[in-house]
């Protein structure tokens, strides 16, 4: 049984705007996916019904085979937590420290594992040396990472990210690279919506292409980024190294930017 399954959800917003068009896909404890599209494609009303923050209009989402019409929206976010694209609109307590632990009182959980799991949380995210300050005295790139450490808090079995490497510099990407493979690690489902093709050809093992409404692909990412046409549908463009190896005639599709300075070593 998949940990997650999405089963033909669609969500009209209440101004009749049909924002989701009957998407499935389904997902694996430990599996890390990009969801990905142009502007408006529906990626982040998708992923919001994966939590509750948004109820299906039809359809239906399994948590671990349990359909989440039965669970608030609170019960949800113990299942599958959520960083938002904007810090801002999560973030409210007085420290770091507080923030990380708002979840986790919530939630009822005991003082002592509290901070076990609010040390351990900010010591992956680099959020332990900013513990005792205000997060709005902080920049956006780390106030991304104070909302990322309360969710790696909460021990949720699924963990959405919404635009984690936007405006984040070369450390916060691979701060964020570290992150997904400790986590998958652990036997988290990671979920990524991003623009950053160059950051899921080097991170991610699958991606949801959605295109209007609709997912237009679901695959490993190497094949979906050879697959020019999907991309072109998609007004996605593909990454240098899938642009270079695709001039350069190469068979294989690989990610692997040292794989694909091999072939150029061995052939031109
Ligand atoms: N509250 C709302 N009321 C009406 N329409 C909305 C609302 N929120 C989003 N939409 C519309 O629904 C569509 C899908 O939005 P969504 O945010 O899911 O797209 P997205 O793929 O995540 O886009 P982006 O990459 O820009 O975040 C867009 O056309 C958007 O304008």
């Amino acid at each position: 049984m998949a940990l997650v399954e999405v089963k033909n959800i669609s969500f009209k917003y209440p101004n009749g705007y049909l924002a989701v068009d009957d998407v499935s896909f389904s997902i694996e404890a430990g599996e890390n996916i990009a969801i990905i599209g142009q502007n408006g494609a529906g990626k982040t009303t998708t992923v919001k019904m994966l939590n509750g923050l948004t109820r299906p209009c039809s359809g239906d989402v399994l948590i671990n085979g349990e359909s989440t019409k039965k669970y608030t929206t609170a019960q949800m976010a113990r299942r599958v937590g959520y960083v938002f694209q904007n810090p801002d609109d999560q973030i409210f307590n007085a420290t770091v420290y507080k923030e990380i632990e708002y979840g986790l009182k919530k939630m009822k959980v005991p003082e002592e594992e509290r901070e076990r799991r609010i040390k351990d949380a900010a010591e992956l995210t680099g959020m332990d040396k900013y513990l005792e300050e205000n997060p709005y005295d902080l920049p956006l790139s780390i106030r991304k990472f104070v909302t990322i450490a309360s969710v790696i808090a909460s021990d949720c079995d699924v963990m959405i990210f919404d635009e984690p490497t936007a405006g984040q510099d070369l450390d916060g990407l691979e701060r964020l690279s570290q992150l997904n493979c400790i986590l998958t690690g652990r036997g988290k489902a990671i979920v990524t919506i991003t623009h950053d093709m160059e950051f899921v050809a080097d991170n991610y093992n699958r991606v949801i292409v959605m295109c209007q409404k609709k997912i237009l692909a679901d695959g490993k990412t190497e094949e979906v980024f050879f697959e020019k046409e999907i991309m072109d549908r998609a007004m996605l463009k593909q990454p240098a190294v899938v642009r270079i190896a695709t001039k350069l005639g190469m068979t294989k599709h690989t990610l692997d930017v040292k794989e694909l300075a091999q072939y150029i070593r061995e052939n031109i």
